[in-house]
């Protein structure tokens, strides 16, 4: 990203109801998620406001998330359309695509946009973070670089 290599560490989590607990515990210190629906299963869709809620809760409001509707390729057995996928996307202000692992869809924009924002967001703490020290050291006199 603007020929900065990152290096990404992706957990792919269960969705699972009984692995719900364990998967959580994993989301303390995450920068962004992916939060995956099946647009085949409506209940699937249904439980990505409590998944939000754990994202929210347990790895803060300042995470970056993008919502997915997986399975674009199964258009016959849709059960979620994608105005419902752009509704709760555009609720919570998050990026959303409909994808397909199977028919490789969507998958790396959905990375991309990830990636992109945590970058920006991060680069610009960084950013911020030396500003003030650069300034704070001015007054403090001989430290010319506190970087
Ligand atoms: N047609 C189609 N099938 C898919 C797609 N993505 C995954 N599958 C199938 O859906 C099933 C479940 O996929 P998984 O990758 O195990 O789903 P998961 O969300 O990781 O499941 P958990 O581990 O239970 O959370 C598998 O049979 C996959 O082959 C897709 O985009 N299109």
């Amino acid at each position: 990203m603007d020929e900065t290599p990152l290096k990404l560490q992706i957990w792919d989590t269960a969705g699972q109801e009984r692995f719900h607990t364990l998967s959580v515990s994993y989301f303390r210190g995450a920068h962004g998620f992916i939060l995956v629906y099946d647009i085949t299963n409506s209940s699937s869709f249904e439980n990505t406001s409590l998944w939000m809620k754990d994202i929210k809760m347990k790895a803060g409001e300042e995470v970056e998330v993008v919502l997915l509707g997986n399975k674009c390729d199964r258009e016959d057995e849709r059960e979620v359309s994608k105005e419902r996928g752009e509704k709760l996307a555009w609720e919570y202000g998050i990026p959303f695509f409909e994808t397909s692992a199977r028919e490789n869809i969507n998958i790396e924009n959905a990375f991309h946009m990830l990636s992109e924002a945590i970058y920006a967001k991060r680069s610009s703490v960084l950013i911020h973070q030396n500003v003030v020290i650069l300034g704070e050291s001015k007054k403090s006199s001989s430290c010319v670089s506190c970087w």
